[in-house]
Parts: structure tokens; C-alpha cells; sequence
């Protein structure tokens, strides 16, 4: 799908990801994890080539328009119904009108937004405007989502109902990348795991390996938080 080479993006202040490489292989839920501050952002920034950085990044089978993203802050229009927010979003990657309009509607209805249709998204609730939000990246039927924290802020049920829509459109081809704090979401949805430390990957894996080789190592049935918890604790903490 696509290989970051000795990717390095540095802020005035701060080296926000060092030297980072990785080959990110077609079929596969990616979860990047990561400490507050770790580079998460700023990797998904750097693969959508929303920022500038130093390095290679090559897309192998795709471009730049099979890619949704789905960002941590809301970006969505509030002035705009929920229907125009994807009408929109729709024009900008040029998706054929009629075409938009079906896929709107049928990812509006899965999202759980039907009554809100012609809603402004302003008048939407929190975790409501969050859902607008991640299907906006999916009306261009994407080959890649990335999704960064997706889920703050949504209620347990429909938090549920997101994971599982997302883990069929995974399962129906669809490549993801994705990012929360919520470890049992990344542990749900995500094949393979990429643990960043300081801008820096520490660790990557297959999820069930990860966890298979925590479980045996502690004699107990770990979780992905163990592992989190053992490859990015610092001593002392
Ligand atoms: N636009 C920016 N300007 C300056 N520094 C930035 C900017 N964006 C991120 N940084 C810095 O880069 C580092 C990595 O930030 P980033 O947002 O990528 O981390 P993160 O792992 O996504 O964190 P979180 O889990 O809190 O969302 C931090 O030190 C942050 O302060």
C-alpha cells in the first residue's frame, strides 16, 4: 500500500517523529500507539502529505484521493446539514453527484443519523458530530481510512456499532490506519500494531502475536494494555 522511508518531521520546537520507516502491506487494520505527544498525528499528517517533512513516502497502489481521513479535531461545516457536509466532502474528492447522494444517504442511515438528514451541524449532539465526521471519509469509498481517536466522546452502544461497521468494511477490503487511547478498540480492529515512542517506532507486531507472547511471558491472559504497558512504561514510573 505504501513505504515511509527515514521519515523525520520536525517542529520549531520539537522532533515529532524521527527516522521513521515502514511498509505498510494491503489487507490489513494498522493501530499506531503511542504516550500523549508520541507523533501519532503527526504520522497520519505526514501520509497524508498535510504537512512537510524529511524522508520518503511512496504510495504503491494508490494515491492520495483513495485516502480518507478522519481527524481528531471535528471537521465538519456547522452551517451545513448533515446531507450537505457529505455532499460536500463528496465534490471535494469529485465522486459523480448521483452517485454521492446514494452513498450519503447509506452511510448516514448506518451511522444512525437518518432523522438528523437535513439537520445543521451545529444542532447535532457531541458524539453525533463525531459520526459525521468519520462517515465524511468514507463517501469517497476510500482504499485507505485513517482514523485519528475516532471515538471520544460516543456513547458505549454506538461506539460499538462504529467498531463493528468499521471491522465489516476492513473485512470487505477496506485498509486502515488507526489511532486511539481506547486500546480495546485497537485491540478489536487492528491486525498489526505500531508502537511509537517519542517520534520514534519501538515496536510493531502482530496483535495476537503481541498479546500471545505478554499472556506467556506473565503466565495470565494479557490484553493489548499489558503490552502498551510494558514496551512504553519508563522505569521508575
Ligand atoms: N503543529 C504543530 N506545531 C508544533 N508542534 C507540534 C505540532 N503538532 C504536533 N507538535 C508536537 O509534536 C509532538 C507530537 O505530537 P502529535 O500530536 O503527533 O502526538 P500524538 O501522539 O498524536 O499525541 P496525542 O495522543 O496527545 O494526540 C508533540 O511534542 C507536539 O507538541
Amino acid at each position: 500500500m505504501m513505504e515511509l522511508k527515514h521519515v523525520t518531521k520536525k517542529y520549531k520546537k520539537s522532533l515529532a517523529l524521527i527516522d521513521f520507516s515502514y511498509h505498510f502491506e494491503n489487507g490489513n487494520a494498522y493501530g499506531i500507539l503511542g504516550v500523549n505527544g508520541a507523533g501519532k498525528s503527526t504520522l497520519m499528517n505526514c501520509i497524508i502529505q498535510n504537512v512537510s517533512f524529511d524522508g520518503e513516502l511512496n504510495y504503491t497502489d494508490l494515491s492520495i484521493w483513495d485516502i480518507g481521513y478522519v481527524p481528531q479535531e471535528l471537521a465538519i461545516y456547522p452551517e451545513l446539514s448533515v446531507m450537505d457536509n457529505m455532499l460536500f466532502f463528496a465534490s471535494v474528492y469529485k465522486v459523480d453527484k448521483g452517485e454521492a447522494r446514494e452513498r450519503s444517504v447509506a452511510l448516514i442511515e448506518k451511522a444512525g443519523l437518518k432523522e438528523k438528514i437535513s439537520t445543521k451541524a451545529s444542532k447535532l449532539s457531541g458524539g453525533m458530530k463525531r459520526k459525521l465526521n468519520l462517515i465524511t471519509g468514507l463517501v469517497h469509498d476510500p482504499k485507505l481510512l485513517i482514523c485519528d481517536e475516532v471515538c471520544v466522546g460516543i456513547d458505549p452502544i454506538s461506539r460499538k456499532e462504529i467498531l463493528e461497521y468499521l471491522k465489516e468494511l476492513k473485512n470487505g477490503g477496506l485498509n486502515i490506519i488507526y489511532t486511539s487511547h481506547y486500546l480495546d478498540e485497537v485491540e478489536y480492529l487492528c491486525d498489526r500494531i505500531v508502537f511509537l515512542d517519542k517520534g520514534k517506532l519501538v515496536l510493531e507486531g502482530a496483535t495476537k502475536k503481541l498479546i500471545g507472547e505478554m499472556s506467556d511471558a506473565e503466565n495470565k491472559e494479557a490484553d493489548l494494555s499489558d503490552v502498551f504497558v510494558k514496551v512504553l512504561r519508563k522505569d521508575g514510573e
